[in-house]
């Protein structure tokens, strides 16, 4: 998993400002994206059309292969679309936004083994703030994910999950507006995986950050969203956008015992049925 703060792009051109709605963090319209391959040029999504409002966290779930981490690059500035427009905060996305973080899943890649757990955390903030307000920040961060008591070890020492948490807080350290976040928990035991989620819903109602994730797992991108879209079939779309209109705070036990959450399930269930009996 790797960390993409935004910053500086020389050679980015000037922001294209697009009509949107004042609350729309994204719209995405007509956005298609197709890649180069061996074999010639490959469909990845089609006719894409999303709208997220700010402060919405969106769970993408599908099939491995339907282009959600295509479509997460899209958002984070790091793939021009093909055809289509995409926009953030009202301005064409032509690289990487301010104040968008995106944190992939090749964790055990992207921490210095040779910096501790602060230093990794603390790196995209240096330059950027003072040191005793970047002492804070990443305490701050590390606490959030539970790995305080290890500000001083090495990633090395870490297990595959821990790692993955030790991303999660050097995205989180940069107090982002846009949380964007492929498989964020995929490599966390059930409890872990539990209290992390519990934390970033704690975390988005403080920051009210925009939170836009891939998961495969539909009951964690129920729990967890305002909002879950589907994306299926090759190229990928999207046939299915749900609100789930579960009430705040959310309970591990309680939350998915209640009706609406059964009947959202049931409804992403089924749509992703009905596709791939397509
Ligand atoms: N840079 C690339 N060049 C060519 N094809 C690509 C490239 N990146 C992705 N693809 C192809 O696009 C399709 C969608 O890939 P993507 O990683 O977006 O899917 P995904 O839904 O995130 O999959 P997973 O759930 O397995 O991570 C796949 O067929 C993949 O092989």
């Amino acid at each position: 998993m790797t960390v993409n703060r935004v910053g500086a792009r020389p050679e980015t051109p000037a922001p294209v400002a697009i009509s949107t709605s004042r609350s729309d963090c994204y719209v995405l319209r007509h956005v298609s994206v197709t890649l180069p391959t061996d074999r010639g040029p490959l469909d990845i999504l089609r006719d894409i059309n999303l709208t997220v409002p700010e402060g919405e966290i969106l769970g993408i779930v599908g099939r491995s292969g339907t282009g959600k981490t295509t479509l997460l690059r899209v958002l984070g500035g790091l793939l021009r679309p093909t055809s289509g427009s995409a926009s953030v905060d009202g301005f064409e996305i032509t690289g990487p936004p301010e104040q968008v973080v995106t944190v992939f899943q090749d964790y055990a890649a992207a921490l210095l083994p040779w910096r501790s757990l602060e230093r990794n955390v603390g790196l995209p903030l240096e330059g950027r703030i003072g040191k005793s307000e970047r002492q804070d920040r990443v305490r701050e961060a590390l606490s959030m994910v539970g790995l305080e008591s290890r500000a001083k070890d090495y990633p090395w020492r870490l297990s595959g999950g821990m790692q993955q948490r030790v991303q999660i807080a050097r995205a989180l350290a940069l107090r982002p507006r846009v949380l964007l976040m492929d498989e964020p928990f995929g490599a966390l035991d059930a409890m872990t995986k539990a209290s992390m989620q519990d934390q970033l819903l704690r975390l988005q109602r403080d920051t009210q950050a925009t939170v836009i994730f891939i998961t495969h797992d539909i009951e964690e991108a129920i729990y967890l969203s305002d909002r879950v879209a589907l994306i299926a079939g090759s190229p990928g779309h999207v046939p299915l956008e749900i609100a789930t209109e579960l009430e705040r705070p959310r309970d591990q036990v309680e939350t998915r015992e209640l009706p609406r959450y059964l009947e959202v399930r049931h409804q992403v269930h089924a749509a992703l049925a009905a596709e791939h009996n397509q």
